[in-house]
């Protein structure tokens, strides 16, 4: 009897293990999958589907028991990773013993333990409920304090003087390819060994009143949230969108490292009225002004085929579930770690819909961005975890538009895609970030670029750029080039008929042709070849 409920808790177990793994939204087709007997499928359904969704719940209770602890002691206070399969287990048990079956059964040393304590986590779940204690679970996660040099205002000598004279030493960053963990001593400070230009300092650091940090000259912002700009890399003269701004973090860090001689530009997007404000004061505060320029507007109102046609790179970071972030900093308010950051729209306990309907906006923004004909090169970012708005948007994307690939991503980042056969195509190209890992909040960061052959079939004369108008979105240039082809073809042409040809060949009103043949025709002073002709039939 017990090794049988031991069975199914082991199940229920892997089952969990295997979702977190696969960072799927849907526990459905694994529970359809489980072997198990007849008689005890409805028992697994409802102990899975329980304990995933009172997680935060759960384990809220364990913590004030001290449960969380018990299971499993870190060797020291740094983070170390926790032993997954016994917290999930726990939280199985824990489903069972106090809102389930509310039985313990099983033969294990979790079940021991929880069985010798399930009284008392009845009385604190009881009390929690009384008191109105929210459900959630923060688990106390240490992380570095990251700070990133803006290159506008500020270079790494300053910055590490400025550390120096509060008594941080910069000592050497060990790293791997096979640790990419950050770990710093008491009044250290470390150069990361990825992403130019940020530094790490101990958890907890208060860097709030900072001169350099009030001045715009440093910035607060994780590790994982610079990747997206470093995938973007913009040459100094580049075109760019940043399609979701506020409060701008990622703007200033492609600012930042295009230079404080760039002569290219960046139109940063930003829909939300409130968030606009805190952009555009923050570009200004970070020396952005006049080369950042904050656009109200939502991204999805730009016409691809009149606006912003000689932008190359654009960065596309989302509203998302913002399922990665799982810092509980030690210190800091919210503004002085940039955590607002995150446009969060659907928290833990998986709302699987509303991620669905995150990917699907997050979808088009990537392909309404590709629609730009200059556009080149694009980096997509989430800060969640889920393949949902990470590996199943890009696949989509790459299906829907051929044109683009998907190409490595700050391949110095040893984190790569979710290791699963439909992803294989780019699994290796994009990132992902992980707490235990990376020592960073969970993150996904993909970079696309459009074929060769795609690029130049775009390739256009910046005067025919200039010359689109909404009429048919048909260029002078182009039109031109077509009028004198078809004179040259066909010789003298009834005006009516060149009109026709035109208005089928460019798809547009046979008045807009009329409209547009005159405007070739007066400024016809370099199709002197033809002009006779020209006249002629106008
Ligand atoms: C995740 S936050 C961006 C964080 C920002 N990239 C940073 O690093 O500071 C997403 C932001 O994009 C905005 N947003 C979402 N969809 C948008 C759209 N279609 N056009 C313009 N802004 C959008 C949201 O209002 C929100 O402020």
């Amino acid at each position: 009897m017990a090794r049988n409920a031991q069975n199914l808790i082991d199940i229920a177990t892997n089952i969990l293990l295997t979702n977190e793994r696969e960072h799927s939204t849907g526990l459905k087709n694994l529970l359809y999958d489980a072997k198990v007997a007849a008689g005890q499928r409805s028992m697994l359904f409802a102990m899975v589907n329980g304990a995933f969704k009172e997680r935060d719940q759960l384990f809220a209770v364990a913590d004030e028991e001290g449960l969380m602890e018990a299971v499993a002691l870190p060797p020291s206070s740094l983070p170390s990773p926790l032993p997954k399969r016994d917290f999930t287990e726990l939280q199985v048990v824990l489903y069972e013993a106090l809102l389930g079956s509310r039985r313990v059964r099983g033969t294990s040393a979790i079940v021991d333990l929880v069985k010798g304590r399930k009284a008392s986590l009845q009385k604190t779940l009881a009390s929690r409920r009384k008191r109105g204690a929210t459900n959630k679970y923060v688990p106390k996660v240490q992380m570095p304090r990251y700070v990133r040099v803006n290159y506008l205002l500020s270079n790494d000598v300053e910055a590490e003087k400025h550390l120096n004279s509060y008594g941080y030493n910069f000592v050497p960053t060990i790293s791997t390819s096979s640790d990419n963990t950050v770990t710093v001593a008491k009044n250290c400070a470390q150069w990361d060994p990825v992403v130019p230009g940020l530094f790490s300092l101990p958890p907890g650091t208060s860097m709030h009143g900072d001169e350099l940090v009030d001045s715009g000259a440093l910035v607060l912002q994780d590790r994982s949230s610079c990747l997206t700009a470093l995938a973007l890399s913009p040459p100094p003269d580049a075109r760019c969108i940043d399609t979701c701004s506020a409060p701008g973090n990622k703007t200033m860090h492609v600012a930042s490292l295009m230079g404080a001689n760039a002569t290219g530009s960046i139109s940063a997007f930003e829909r939300s009225h409130q968030r606009y404000l805190t952009l555009e004061r923050r570009i200004g505060l970070q020396g952005g002004e006049g080369f950042v320029k904050p656009v109200e507007r939502d991204f999805m109102s730009v016409d691809v085929n009149s606006e912003f046609q000689d932008v190359t790179h654009i960065l596309i970071d989302p509203s998302c579930s913002g399922s990665g972030l799982v810092a509980s900093y030690g210190a800091g308010t919210k503004a002085e770690l940039g955590e607002d950051e995150n446009d969060i729209v659907a928290t833990n306990g998986v709302d699987e819909e509303a991620v669905l309907e995150l990917a699907r906006a997050q979808t088009e923004l990537i392909l309404h961005a590709m629609k730009l004909p200059g556009a080149t090169t694009i980096a997509y970012s989430t800060c969640s975890v889920h393949r949902t708005e990470n590996e199943d948007v890009v696949l989509n994307v790459l299906n829907s538009n051929p044109n683009w690939e998907c190409v490595p991503a700050v391949p110095k980042w040893p984190h790569r895609g979710l290791d699963i056969d439909e992803f294989k195509g780019f699994a290796s190209k994009v990132c992902r970030a992980d707490y235990e890992k990376d020592s960073t909040n969970g993150f996904f960061v993909a970079r696309f670029e459009k074929k060769e052959k795609e690029k130049k079939k775009e390739e256009v004369a910046p005067e025919e750029v200039a010359s689109k108008t909404a009429e048919g979105e048909v260029s002078t240039k182009k039109f031109t080039k077509a009028v004198k082809k078809m004179v040259k073809e066909t010789g003298e042409m009834k005006v009516k008929k060149v009109r026709k040809r035109l208005a089928a060949e460019f798809k547009i009103d046979v008045k807009i042709a009329k409209k547009r043949l005159k405007e070739v025709v007066d400024a016809s002073s370099k199709l002197e070849i033809d002009g006779k002709l020209l006249k002629r039939i106008t």
